[in-house]
């Protein structure tokens, strides 16, 4: 990506993002980005193209993000993309894919991955989602009059939300949808605020949970920690997922996005890590439009002849990377889309844009989407590695690219998001406990942390800590 970004010059500080749709975060090896985080800029710069088409174009230019988007700048007629129109239901049940499909099946008779790359499949019913991906979904999840107060609510709040933004080529890139944070209390706004760094900037604009985002985040954890013991009962063999808590699920934020008409999306990527940490479990609450969520198991790109298993479920077997098409899920108003442990780091999301939409009675042509979260109080900013020159907190990521060292966490400089700042070469593998907690973070660390540290934003933390 570094030939790509440039990060050099940089003209303005963005907002930045709270957890994601910041193409630059989660997604993989330090040293080379992906197709997907080009995809997601290019989508980002042309939100009228399709994925495909956008691909199509990105390869004819080897991969080179700024000759692509100069060409679709300039030959390309803007157009709607296509083949995204919400389905017509069906359940893979009825189709005979395999011989078993409940939750009780042993996992050598569950059905293999049916996707294939360049084709989406279409799943509706909350067992094919259990099936299939790392998600279970919980339809008409509150009772109607609730959902549609919070929806009404939120819609009003989504006025004054903002769009995502990052830098590309010295510009800043919007996100092709807004969004507001939630948090508990004043103290934790306060904290987002001076002592989190996102992609090198402050969050400025950060909201206490309203009582109803409340009182609906009491049913969220209520049905994902349900929902965590199912998968754990029926997928994960009796035993909670490496470094997942064995504690209940307790989220502590929100995240709330606003998809205003059905261009708006979010691209390709995984959630960030760095304060959730590794294996986050996300509640995902829909309202208004029913909108296409796409979800594809990550390969590692040098993996194409061999088999690949992942340690979480085995019986998911690829024996190349054309089976990881996408798959999408339709989220419907009032549903609860559980994001389970084994999503983040070995598969990505999208929202991909719509052709054509429903209009819902109280929404209209708008989405909002709320994501429950729990910012883990050991991956406070505090506690986590710092690079010495930069003092800017190291972000958390995951090998996804390359079979060696794959799924292995490392933690890396991230000030090359800084305005007036280049990255380090800070790079330090990431150690945890089997909760998940980071280990191997020292004292002397803690002191080097708070050394150097210059840019002004950043000045703050050290006041506040
Ligand atoms: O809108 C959605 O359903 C997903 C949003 C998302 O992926 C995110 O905010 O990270
Ligand atoms: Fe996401």
């Amino acid at each position: 990506m570094d030939a790509f970004v440039t990060r050099k010059k940089r003209k303005c500080s963005p907002p930045p993002s709270p957890q994601v749709a910041q193409p630059l975060d989660t997604d993989g090896d330090a040293h080379e980005e992906s197709t997907d985080v080009k995809l997601a800029i290019l989508s980002s710069l042309h939100p009228t193209i399709d994925q495909e088409t956008l691909l199509d174009i990105l390869l004819a230019h080897d991969g080179n993000v700024e000759a692509t988007s100069q060409t679709l700048k300039t030959r390309l007629p803007k157009k709607p993309s296509t083949g995204n129109t919400v389905a017509a239901q069906s359940s893979l049940r009825s189709f005979a894919v395999s011989s078993a499909s409940s939750d009780s099946a042993p996992p050598s008779k569950r059905a293999k991955v049916l996707s294939r790359k360049g084709a989406t499949l279409h799943l509706y019913d909350p067992v094919d989602i259990s099936e299939h991906t790392p998600c279970t979904i919980i339809h008409n999840f509150l009772p109607a009059e609730e959902a549609n107060s919070l929806l009404k609510e939120l819609l009003e709040e989504s006025k004054s939300f903002d769009k995502i933004t990052f830098k590309l080529f010295d510009n800043v890139v919007s996100s092709p949808h807004t969004s507001g944070f939630y948090v508990g209390s004043y103290k934790e706004l306060q904290e987002q605020k001076h002592e989190y760094v996102y992609n090198g900037s402050r969050m400025t604009d950060v909201r206490t949970l309203t009582p109803q985002l409340e009182r609906v985040k009491a049913r969220v954890q209520e049905a994902v920690n349900q929902e965590i013991q199912e998968r754990i009962r029926t997928r994960y063999g009796g035993e909670k997922l490496k470094y997942q808590s064995p504690k209940p699920w307790t989220p502590n934020a929100a995240f709330v996005n606003c998809y205003n008409g059905p261009q708006e999306n979010v691209g390709w990527h995984s959630d960030q890590l760095t304060y959730l940490g590794p294996r986050p479990i996300i509640g995902s609450l829909s309202l208004g439009v029913t909108r296409e969520f796409r979800v594809r198991r990550i390969l590692p790109q040098d993996d194409t002849t061999t088999t690949h298993t992942t340690n979480n479920d085995p019986n998911i077997t690829n024996t190349n990377p054309d089976l990881a098409g996408q798959i999408a899920l339709h989220l419907p108003h009032n549903s609860l889309l559980v994001m389970h442990a084994d999503m983040q780091e070995e598969w990505k999301h999208s929202v991909s844009p719509a052709q054509a939409i429903d209009p819902h009675p109280v929404a209209g042509n708008r989405r909002i989407n709320i994501t429950y979260r729990h910012y883990r109080a050991g991956f406070h900013p505090r506690n986590t590695p710092r690079c010495r020159p930069c003092g800017v907190p190291a972000v958390l990521r995951v090998v996804t690219k390359k079979r060696e060292n794959w799924g292995r966490y490392f933690w890396m400089c991230h000030a090359g998001n800084v305005p007036g700042k280049e990255a380090c070469e800070f790079f330090r593998w990431a150690e945890f406990d089997g909760d998940g907690e980071p280990v191997g973070v020292g004292e002397g660390e803690l002191e080097g942390r708070l050394e150097g540290v210059e840019q002004e934003n950043v000045n703050q933390e050290k006041e506040t800590q």
